[in-house]
């Protein structure tokens, strides 16, 4: 593979791609005076992979949350220039949100909790088991509708909280280190089946994390974030072509890649 390399930088990205999310000149400033992020501007192509990479404190999920409405800037405008906007003029965001702790119902099955959402759009009960016994299929839980989180390891929960933040086909996923607590060989194989996803079902993905090499190798797109305040220091395409597989993660290309990510991310966390 020879294609491996990234583009220069950019500060503001010029929107070639279609946009489905445009972040315009957002600050964040929070009650205690904390400024969160500061003027940040990104916009966000449809059916990216995305990762917004940086040091703790950098406003990863601050900038995240806002994307997903749950959150006003302080100043600057989200706005989903595609999107239809309700008559209070609120976009309608379709999007599904995976946190980095899986945030299941305890009291309810797997098969429960990803119904959850359809449930709450007005599914009827039987259309909604079978689209979310569905889901759980395609994230590789067939057998594990009736389990209780209880019963389940970390990287099947985290599957579970896939599957109930795809189950409405959203337009675009947005996901807060979702693998951060599992193991290396569990976060490796999650990384593929998400990726996997993530070329079938053709959403835009936005993926928070620390970790270069989980950027590297999940990304079309990384944008390093530095802190204090938050803010877009570098965005880099990853020419590295999909699908991408453990030949990639122990190719020169993959080695180099990250430790051209490393160098702008120390020097994000430097600056
Ligand atoms: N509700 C809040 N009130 C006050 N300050 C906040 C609040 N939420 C976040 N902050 C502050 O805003 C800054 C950015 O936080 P944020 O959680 O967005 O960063 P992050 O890059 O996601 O960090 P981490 O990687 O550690 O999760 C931090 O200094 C944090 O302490």
């Amino acid at each position: 593979m020879d294609t491996a390399s990234l583009s220069t930088p950019h500060a503001v990205r010029p929107e070639g791609r279609k946009p489905l999310v445009c972040v315009r000149h957002v600050s964040k400033q929070f009650g205690n005076g904390t400024l969160a992020v500061r003027d940040v501007n990104l916009s966000l192509g449809e059916g990216e992979f995305v990762s917004l990479l940086g040091p703790s404190g950098c406003g990863k999920s601050t900038l995240l949350r806002m994307i997903a409405g749950l959150g006003a800037p302080s100043s600057g405008t989200i706005e989903w220039p595609t999107t239809v906007h309700d008559a209070s003029g609120e976009p309608q965001r379709d999007l599904g949100f995976v946190f980095q702790d899986p945030t299941l119902m305890p009291w309810a099955t797997a098969l429960a909790n990803v119904m959850m959402p359809l449930t709450l759009k007005g599914v009827r009960t039987s259309e909604a088991r079978e689209r979310a016994a569905a889901m759980l299929a395609l994230v590789g839980l067939s057998g594990f509708e009736k389990s209780y989180p209880r019963e389940l390891s970390g990287g099947m929960k985290m599957r579970v909280s896939i599957a109930r933040g795809l189950v409405l086909r959203p337009k675009i996923l947005l996901m807060d280190e979702p693998f951060a607590a599992l193991d290396e060989i569990t976060r490796h194989r999650l990384n593929d089946d998400l990726l996997e996803l993530w070329w079938k079902e053709k959403f835009t993905a936005v993926f928070v994390t620390h970790s270069v090499f989980e950027s590297v190798y999940l990304s079309k797109r990384i944008v390093v974030m530095a802190a204090r305040p938050g803010r877009v220091m570098a965005d880099l395409d990853v020419d590295a072509p999909y699908p991408r597989d453990d030949l990639f993660r122990t190719s020169p290309e993959y080695a180099h890649l990250c430790r051209v990510v490393s160098g702008k991310l120390k020097e994000a966390i430097g600056s």
